[in-house]
């Protein structure tokens, strides 16, 4: 029908706008086949028509025409949450059934368009974190019961109207010229600009004067005074807190300097004595964990070293002492407030993890400003560049076999710290991800960074560290060996995907919220695409692959009473089995995609899995 073209072709327009490698190859045929779910990715149909457009994190950009939502006369639900969509939000004025709105965590910028107001079924409004200017819309329509415009850069009073007000100030929070008083001339002793806030650039459009029966009680003369001690009050701390953090940033700042020229200087091959910060007197004795090394922390102070980068703890370099061992000295910083005793005792747990597919520490130092961790060399790089490096020519194929023999040794590892820790108090591990995983030759992979959850400072950890970006740590700031295993789930979706995760990406990568994008692929049917191409073209791979798809699903479950332990994960990759030769096992592509064996419901990919 003509109506079902008109979407079709705007929905095509939203495909090309965003580009993204998934949407392209998944939105293919109609959106939307009477009596049966649409087949596109994030789209839901009734009656031939788009009812639902929902994309949450998918890492997709670009910017949406502000009239292209004019064809979805019938849609009910949107959701952009959590992309980097950049432009100012789309006109909605024929959108008149639309009953919830979510495009926060984007990059919208402008005035909220006035269309919003006409939506009278609106129930839900989410546009925080964006970067929104302009003042608020009077919203008014009674079917409004979620709205959250905060960390935007809004601007003016917020207004009045019995709807808005019914918000908790949360709704509104991080606008910094925002005024949250009732009162003009509380706003403009604020220092808030009304005229200059109002909407497309004319001046004269001040708010109307506040109705005087509404401030003419003794009640509203009292609130007045209350606002107006309160609003002194909160201007002195505002003095105060910017004090201290122009104090604090300088400091950050010249810290940050230090560090930088370090990590520079050491990126060129040089000797690490000339770091200035080890003082003198701190060059104290190396505690090697197995027998006495053949060296001294005078001679890896000594020896020539490289950087390897800069992880969120400290620095890493790479040393060659004398013609002895090549080893990576980490520098830590951020740590805890522990005692000298704490310190040791803790690194001490550390260096007392053994286990094959465990990165050993070869010893630490532990000084009174500085304290150092030597592990051995990795020579084949991180996991994180295994999967996502290497494009084109220069990329290494990686196998389904050599994929789960890396999922194998990461689960043993992980298994090993927990049976090591029940007698412990200490977390785990806490930073499980693809870039803490290392290389031996033939891909043995070497589980690094384990236990540093317990010397690292908290506010640290919980902004920086994976096990922190669990849903359990957002519910109730509680982390455990399920939060570990949360995040092996995660790693293995990385590992299958070959899609980057937000939760693990490092700085100045995008990634997608992967457990949900692959839940939700699987509660959908698109179980095919949810593979990295490189092993979906395997013909040997298919089974196994939904096996360990399967686990890593029941790993990553948002409840973590119903994620296994790591000894049955342990014993379920096990029963995967490796093929013996992956010589002329490939599909054609295209194949791969439409192959009836990975196509298959959830329900049978999904049965459950007598191992776990
Ligand atoms: N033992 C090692 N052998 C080889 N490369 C290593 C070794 N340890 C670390 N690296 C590499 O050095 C770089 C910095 O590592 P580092 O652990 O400091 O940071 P990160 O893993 O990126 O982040 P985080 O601090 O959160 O762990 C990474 O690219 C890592 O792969």
């Amino acid at each position: 029908d003509h109506q079902l073209s008109l979407e079709f072709n705007a929905l095509n327009k939203l495909k090309a706008e965003f580009n993204d490698p998934f949407l392209n190859k998944n939105w293919t045929g109609f959106q939307c086949y009477l009596n049966e779910p649409s087949r596109w990715f994030g789209i839901e149909c009734e009656g031939n028509r788009v009812k639902k457009i929902s994309l949450p994190h998918m890492g997709l950009k670009g910017r949406i025409k502000t009239d292209l939502f004019y064809e979805f006369t019938e849609l009910s639900v949107l959701s952009f949450k959590n992309n980097s969509i950049q432009g100012t939000i789309m006109d909605f004025t024929y959108n008149k059934k639309l009953k919830s709105i979510d495009l926060s965590s984007n990059r919208f910028e402008g005035f909220m368009p006035d269309s919003l107001l006409g939506l009278n079924m609106l129930e839900s409004l989410q546009l925080q974190a964006n970067l929104l200017s302009g003042q608020i819309l009077e919203f008014d329509q009674p079917s409004l019961r979620e709205f959250n415009v905060s960390y935007n850069n809004l601007s003016g009073r917020i207004p009045a109207t019995k709807v808005i007000q019914s918000f908790s100030s949360s709704s509104f929070a991080g606008n910094p010229e925002l005024c949250h008083s009732l009162s003009l001339a509380l706003c403009a002793a604020a220092g808030i600009k009304l005229s200059l806030t109002t909407r497309g650039g004319v001046n004269d459009t001040a708010p109307p004067p506040p109705d005087s029966n509404k401030y003419g009680s003794g009640f509203a003369k009292t609130f007045l005074l209350f606002d107006a001690v309160g609003l002194i009050v909160v201007v002195l701390l505002f003095i105060l807190y910017y004090r201290k953090a122009k104090n604090l940033k300088k400091e950050m700042i010249r810290k940050y300097f230090t560090e930088e020229k370090k990590l520079e200087e050491n990126k060129s091959v040089q000797v690490i004595e000339q770091t200035p910060t080890v003082a003198q007197e701190e060059k104290g004795k190396l505690v090697f964990m197995e027998d006495e090394g053949d060296f001294e922390l005078n001679d890896l102070l000594k020896a020539s070293a490289e950087g390897l980068g800069k992880g969120n703890f400290g620095n890493c370099y790479k040393a060659v002492v004398g013609d002895g061992p090549v080893v990576v000295v980490k520098r830590l910083r951020d740590l805890k407030p522990l005692t000298h005793e704490e310190f040791l005792r803790n690194l001490q747990v550390i260096g007392n993890q053994k286990h094959p597919n465990l990165l050993p520490l070869i010893a630490y130092y532990c000084g009174k400003d500085e304290k150092l961790l030597i592990y051995k060399f990795a020579p084949r790089g991180n996991l994180f560049e295994r999967i996502h490096g290497g494009k084109g020519k220069d990329r290494i194929p990686f196998r389904w076999n050599s994929r789960l023999s890396v999922a194998r040794g990461i689960a043993r590892a992980l298994d090993c710290l927990h049976l090591n820790s029940k007698s412990q108090t200490i977390v785990p591990h806490g930073n499980l991800k693809p870039s803490n995983v290392l290389l031996d030759d033939n891909d043995v992979p070497l589980v690094s960074d384990y236990g540093l959850v317990s010397i690292i400072a908290l506010p640290i950890a919980a902004q920086r560290m994976v096990s922190y970006k669990s849903p359990e740590y957002h519910s109730y700031q509680k982390i455990s060996r399920k939060s570990d295993v949360w995040s092996y789930g995660c790693l293995l979706l990385e590992l299958l995907t070959g899609r980057v995760s937000s939760h693990s990406a490092p700085p100045g990568v995008t990634g997608v919220d992967l457990c949900s994008w692959v839940h939700r692929a699987v509660r959908e049917e698109w179980t095919a695409e949810i593979f990295d191409t490189e092993i979906s073209v395997q013909r040997s791979a298919g089974a196994g692959m939904l096996k360990l798809l399967q686990i890593a699903i029941k790993c990553s479950d948002k409840s973590p009473e119903r994620r296994p332990e790591m000894s049955e994960v342990v014993r379920a990759v096990d029963s995967l089995k490796a093929y013996e030769s992956e010589s002329e096992d490939e599909f054609s592509a295209d194949r791969s995609l439409t192959d009836d064996s990975l196509s298959t419901t959830p329900k049978r990919v999904f049965s459950d899995n007598p191992d776990l």
